[in-house]
């Protein structure tokens, strides 16, 4: 009679790593964003920022996220006009992510793209991949970021098909279907 060999199985463990600032960032680089300006004006003035946190939360009434570092020169601003816009950027525009991320002080970084008042009056992108003016309904803290809940009042849509995806610290191009 054959011995009755039995495989031993043995569950896998993952290598969990410590969890502290960099190598949750590291985690957070593996997870690939769109990449989005964000505008405001009003009595606080006109700025912008870079801006991969955002998601959209409900479509009743529609409502989106974004998340703004306290520390950014934007904070004060936005909190001041309580609008945006979140423009979110086409393939080909990565050199507006780097100039709005903080390579170009806040004053010269509109001179690159062309701006139009949305309803709110922040300044919507043309060429933009879709455009979503907003009124800010909450600020809600979190450690070191805002979380700006905001009601999308206004919609841009110029028909473009190839998004600006960030994805490992780097941009990519992402081609969408040819016909809808
Ligand atoms: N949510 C954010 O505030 C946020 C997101 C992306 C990038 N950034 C900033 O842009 C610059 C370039 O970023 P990178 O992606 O090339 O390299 P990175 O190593 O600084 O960031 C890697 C990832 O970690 C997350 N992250 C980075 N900084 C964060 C913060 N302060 N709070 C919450 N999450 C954060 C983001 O998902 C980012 O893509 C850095 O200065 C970074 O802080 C900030
Ligand atoms: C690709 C990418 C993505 C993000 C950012 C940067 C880049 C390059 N930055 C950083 C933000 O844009 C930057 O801190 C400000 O623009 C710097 O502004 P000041 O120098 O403070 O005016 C950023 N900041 C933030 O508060 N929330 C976010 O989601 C992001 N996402």
């Amino acid at each position: 009679m054959s011995p009755c060999l039995r495989q031993e199985v043995v569950p896998a463990e993952p290598e969990l790593v410590p969890v502290g600032r960099q190598p949750y960032r590291d985690a957070m680089a593996r997870l690939g964003a769109a990449v989005n300006v964000v505008t405001t004006d009003g009595p606080g003035g006109r700025h912008g920022f870079t801006a991969s946190a955002v998601c959209s939360v409900t479509d009743d009434p529609p409502t989106l996220l974004v998340c703004l570092n306290r520390g950014s020169s934007a904070s004060a601003i936005v909190h001041a006009n309580r609008v945006l816009c979140v423009n979110t950027l086409a393939a080909g525009q990565q050199e507006l992510s780097d100039r709005f991320g903080g390579r170009v002080p806040p004053a010269e970084r509109f001179e690159a793209g062309k701006w139009q008042p949305g309803v709110t009056g922040a300044p919507v992108l043309l060429g933009a991949l879709a455009s979503f003016d907003c009124r800010i309904a909450r600020f809600v803290e979190v450690g070191t970021h805002d979380v700006l809940f905001c009601e999308v009042v206004g919609l841009g849509d110029e028909g473009a098909r190839e998004g600006l995806m960030y994805f490992l610290r780097g941009y990519h191009a992402l081609r969408g279907a040819s016909s809808d």
